[in-house]
């Protein structure tokens, strides 16, 4: 059974005998050409049909499952070697920058769009102020650039957006001046918001600081859906050697970088985004509709397009993407990894420093 198949989202597919019930990813989906099937079956777990319930959920419209990364650095490289030289990815890359071009050579461009403009800034966290490590546990960032968000932060407004929990994220940054979304957007702690705007889930509450803020959860109601996915999960890949689940509140993580590939995310299928809490956040600093205000947004994988679509089909701002192999994006420029990332938060602020002496 393929609940959702058409060429362009992940889908759950039952593709098994009575008995199981897969969960596979469209090989449109992979960055790599399959044959055969549709699905991949290295990334088709095979799951032991039980009682009709939360399994059904999963392959229903309830949820959807997507491939969110690029693969292993690993795996780029030994596809890479085998097919083409050193010589040719570096001219692969160098094209590729003629489309996205370095945020850091590109500087003086951002500045002057900047000018007389406040600089709304929001922050992936896996990827972009940390390496991507095989252990999801061990994605710390460096104080170097924990310092670096620490003060580009006093400067401007600054969000982390990640598709871990909130309370995950937080710590890793352990940064108290910042606004946090985790869940990939659909769990919210930001300023109080005007309330004229007020969404449905959005409450008030207090920060660890006692702190008011508001808390938005738009999918609050999957909670024990998603708890009972994660359950499960854990239960199916118990016996997979380097599978790994991990609970992201609102979503849960498979993954499986040290079996074969990367991660799969399973997450109730809403309209509510990365994209979308860019633009509630902008919205909650009072900095939506203006003219005066430019957004940047920086992140390195699949679910930060939705972010990078929204700066860019608004004309409102630019998507910067960390990625040191060329792929397709919706951002206007690119950095190649944390470090450079932490490059250009210190040159943000020493341009800030120089613009308000
Ligand atoms: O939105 P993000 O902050 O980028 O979070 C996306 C996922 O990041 C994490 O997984 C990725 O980083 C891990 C640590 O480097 C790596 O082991 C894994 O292969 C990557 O996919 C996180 O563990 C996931 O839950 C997030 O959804």
């Amino acid at each position: 059974m393929d609940l959702k198949s058409n060429h362009t989202s992940p889908v759950l597919a039952d593709a098994a005998p009575m008995n199981n019930t897969r969960l596979g990813i469209h090989s449109a989906l992979l960055p790599y050409p399959h044959s055969g099937s549709p699905f991949s079956p290295s990334l088709l777990l095979t799951i032991p049909r039980r009682r009709p319930g939360i399994l059904d959920d999963v392959r229903s419209s309830l949820f959807d499952a997507m491939k969110s990364s690029s693969p292993t650095h690993e795996k780029f490289a030994k596809e890479s070697s085998s097919e083409t030289t050193l010589g040719d990815s570096n001219i692969a890359y160098c094209n590729w920058m003629l489309k996205y071009p370095s945020a850091l050579a590109s500087f003086d461009q951002i500045a002057n769009s900047a000018n007389g403009k406040r600089i709304a800034l929001f922050l992936d966290y896996d990827g972009t102020l940390s390496p991507i490590v095989d252990n999801p546990d061990h994605a710390f960032m460096s104080n170097a650039m924990r310092a670096a968000v620490s003060n580009v932060a006093k400067y401007f407004p600054t969000a982390i957006i990640s598709g871990r929990s909130r309370d995950k994220v937080y710590e890793f940054v352990g940064l108290t001046e910042l606004y946090y979304a985790g869940s990939h957007g659909m769990d919210i702690m930001g300023p109080v918001r005007p309330s004229s705007s007020d969404h449905k889930n959005c409450v008030r509450s207090t920060d660890k600081q006692g702190k008011e803020v508001n808390l938005f959860q738009p999918a609050s109601e999957f909670l024990p859906m998603i708890n009972e996915v994660f359950r499960s999960l854990v239960e199916i890949t118990k016996d997979i050697v380097g599978a790994k689940v991990e609970n992201n509140k609102f979503c849960v993580s498979v993954h499986y970088r040290n079996v074969d590939e990367k991660v799969l995310e399973v997450r109730p299928v809403l309209n509510w985004d990365k994209g979308k809490a860019v633009e509630f956040l902008l919205e909650s600093l009072g900095l939506t509709n203006c003219d005066d205000v430019l957004p940047i947004y920086v992140g390195d994988d699949r679910t930060d397009e939705d972010a990078f679509k929204v700066l860019r089909e608004g004309n409102s701002g630019y998507g910067i993407i960390v990625s040191s192999v060329p792929k397709e994006s919706s951002a206007f420029y690119s950095l190649r990894d944390p470090s450079e990332v932490m490059e250009f938060l210190k040159t943000l602020v020493m341009w800030k420093q120089k613009n308000t002496l």
